[in-house]
């Protein structure tokens, strides 16, 4: 199982392949399944803009593509001032996937890292419990 700071690194490393012609903004996510494997993403934009997906989505879905829906923890790294927040589209996607308990690092190219469990990132959201299937 990788580390945390393993799993940040690899956020970190992959952030590189961003393709961000419009927002020259580059992402990069990590995630960790509960078997152990990492998945990585990139943010993808696309000329119609809101085409374009998040890095943290795109490792989460690269991963449920393969096949895992279990999830210990998310990395997310870019250059900014505080640790890079998820946007509220990741945050939702990440609260399908995510125990409320599960720990989520946002960090930035300075190193800083900010730790909080799915429940701070996205209180009270709307979880398929909800649908009462
Ligand atoms: O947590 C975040 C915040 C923003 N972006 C992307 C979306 C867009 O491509 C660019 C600027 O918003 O950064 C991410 O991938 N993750
Ligand atoms: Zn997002």
């Amino acid at each position: 199982m990788v580390t945390r700071d393993e799993l940040i690194q690899k956020a970190i490393d992959i952030r590189k392949r961003a393709y961000v012609p419009y927002s020259e903004f580059p992402v990069g996510a990590a995630v960790l399944t509960k078997s152990g494997e990492v998945y990585e993403g990139v943010n993808i934009e696309n000329a119609a803009y809101p085409t374009s997906c998040c890095a943290e989505r795109v490792a989460i879905f690269k991963a449920v593509a393969d096949g895992h829906y279990d999830f210990e923890t998310l990395a997310v790294t870019a250059d900014t001032d505080r640790p890079v927040p998820p946007c509220g589209s990741c945050r939702q996607v990440m609260s399908e996937f995510f125990d409320s308990d599960t720990v989520i690092h946002t960090t930035n190219a300075k190193g800083q890292i900010k730790s909080m469990t799915m429940e701070e990132l996205l209180p009270f959201s709307f979880t398929p419990e909800d649908l009462n299937k």
